[in-house]
C-alpha cells in the first residue's frame, strides 16, 4: 500500500490514535456504580463507555452538534442493468435534499442535525441549489466490469474531500458526524468491496438495493463477480480496491470517517454504502474502528457481513434501506440517551440505593 505520508490522507492515518482503554475503563467502572443492575443498560453502557474512549472524559459530552454529509456519486456500472431507477434519480434526489423534500430533511430536525449535500462525482450538471457542494473529483466512475471505476489518485482525492469536510465541521463545531450518501447503483459497488474486502461471496453481500427483483438481484450478483474476476482486488491494499470497484460517494464517506476520528468526534454509520466505506477506512487505519458507530441494520444482506467482520453492533433495526444518512439519524438519539446515562444518573453511594446482595 503506498500512500504518501505528507498527502492529506497520509497525514490523517497517522493522527489517528486508538481511543483511550483507561477513560473506557473509568467509565465502565462508573456504569457499575449508577443505581441500576451492572448491564441492566445492555448496548446503550456499551456504547456509553465507547464515548468515553472516544473523548477520553468520563462521563463523555452528550454530543449536540450533529453534522451528516449526504455524498452524492454516479456509476459507470449503472450500464450493466444493475438498478431499476433512471440514474438521473441521484441528482434529483440531491437537489431533492437542498430543499428540503427528501427523508433526511423530514428526520433531522428532531436532533437539530445539520444536512451537508455533496457533489462528489455526479455524472452530469448540477443546477443550484441551497446549500450544495461542488466537490466533485470526476463525473461519475467508469463501469468496473470493464476497466477500474477509477484512478488510485481519483479515490485518494475523493476520500480527502470527505477528510476535508470533517476538518470544516468539526471546526463549525460539529461533536457527531454522520454518514449519508445517494448514487443509484450504488449497492452494487457496496457489494463488490465487502465481498472484497472480507472474502464473503457476493451471493451473500449483495441485495434488492432500491428495488431489484430476482431477475435484477441475479445479474447484480453476476455483475459483481465479473468486476472481482477481473480486478482481484487485494484486501491489504484498500485504496486498491476501492478504485477498482467504486464509487465515489463510497470515498467521501470513508474519509468522512477518518476525518472524524483525526479529531476524537464519533461518527455513525448509515447503511450498507456507508458500512462498505467503513471497511475501507478501517483497512487503511485500523484504530478508525473505536471511533465508528453502525446505526442500524437494514434490509440489506451486506450491513450483516460487513457489521460481524468489523465487529459492531447494530445500534436500531428499523428494516430501512433508504440511505441517505436516515439510519444514522435514527440512531443519534440512542447515542445521546447512552451519554446522559453517564452524566446523569445517580450512583448507589449518592442516592443511598443500596447494593446488590452477596450470595
Ligand atoms: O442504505 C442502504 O442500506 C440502502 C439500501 C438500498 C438502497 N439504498 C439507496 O438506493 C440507491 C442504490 O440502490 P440501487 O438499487 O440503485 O443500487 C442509493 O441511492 C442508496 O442511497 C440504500
Ligand atoms: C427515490 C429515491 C430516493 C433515494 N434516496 C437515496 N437513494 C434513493 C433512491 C431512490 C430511487
Amino acid at each position: 500500500m503506498t500512500i504518501d505520508p505528507g498527502s492529506l490522507l497520509g497525514r490523517t492515518i497517522s493522527s489517528i490514535t486508538p481511543t483511550d482503554s483507561k477513560a473506557l475503563a473509568a467509565a465502565e467502572d462508573r456504569q457499575c456504580q449508577l443505581t441500576k443492575p451492572p448491564g441492566s443498560l445492555g448496548l446503550l453502557e456499551v456504547i456509553g463507555c465507547q464515548l468515553s474512549a472516544i473523548c477520553g472524559q468520563v462521563p463523555p459530552p452528550v454530543p449536540t452538534h450533529p453534522v451528516l454529509a449526504v455524498f452524492a456519486g454516479d456509476h459507470g456500472v449503472y450500464e450493466q442493468n444493475i438498478t431499476c431507477w433512471p440514474q438521473e434519480v441521484t441528482v434529483q434526489m440531491l437537489i431533492n435534499m437542498c430543499y428540503g423534500g427528501a427523508s433526511i430533511n423530514a428526520l433531522a430536525p428532531e436532533t437539530g442535525t445539520q444536512i451537508w449535500p455533496v457533489d462528489i462525482g455526479l455524472a452530469n450538471g448540477v443546477p443550484d441549489a441551497p446549500g450544495l457542494r461542488r466537490l466533485r473529483v470526476r463525473s461519475g466512475t467508469a463501469d468496473f466490469t470493464q476497466t477500474s471505476a477509477m484512478t488510485r489518485e481519483e479515490a485518494q482525492r475523493a476520500i480527502e474531500v470527505g477528510i476535508a469536510l470533517a476538518d470544516q465541521a468539526v471546526a463549525g463545531g460539529a461533536d457527531v458526524l454522520l454518514t449519508g450518501e445517494v448514487g443509484l447503483g450504488n449497492t452494487t459497488s457496496a457489494s463488490a468491496l465487502i465481498a472484497a474486502m472480507t472474502g464473503t461471496d457476493p451471493q451473500l453481500t449483495t441485495g434488492r438495493g432500491a428495488g431489484s427483483d430476482d431477475v435484477m438481484l441475479q445479474r447484480k450478483v453476476d455483475v459483481v463477480r465479473r468486476g472481482i474476476a477481473l480486478h482481484d482486488p487485494d484486501p491489504s491494499d484498500p485504496l486498491g480496491v476501492l478504485a477498482a470497484l467504486g464509487g465515489l460517494e463510497l470515498a467521501g464517506m470513508a474519509g468522512f470517517m477518518l476525518g472524524g476520528a483525526a479529531h476524537r468526534v464519533p461518527v455513525i454509520l448509515d447503511g450498507v454504502l456507508s458500512c462498505s466505506a467503513a471497511l475501507v477506512a478501517t483497512g487503511l487505519q485500523p484504530d478508525l474502528i473505536g471511533y465508528l458507530f453502525a446505526g442500524h441494520l437494514g434490509d440489506e444482506p451486506g450491513i450483516k457481513v460487513a457489521l460481524e467482520a468489523l465487529g459492531l453492533p447494530a445500534l436500531c433495526d428499523l428494516e430501512l434501506r433508504l440511505g441517505e444518512g436516515s439510519g444514522a439519524l435514527m440512531a443519534l438519539p440512542i447515542i445521546r440517551g447512552a451519554a446522559r446515562v453517564l452524566r446523569d444518573m445517580a450512583t448507589f453511594a449518592d442516592a443511598g440505593v443500596s447494593g446488590k446482595v452477596d450470595e
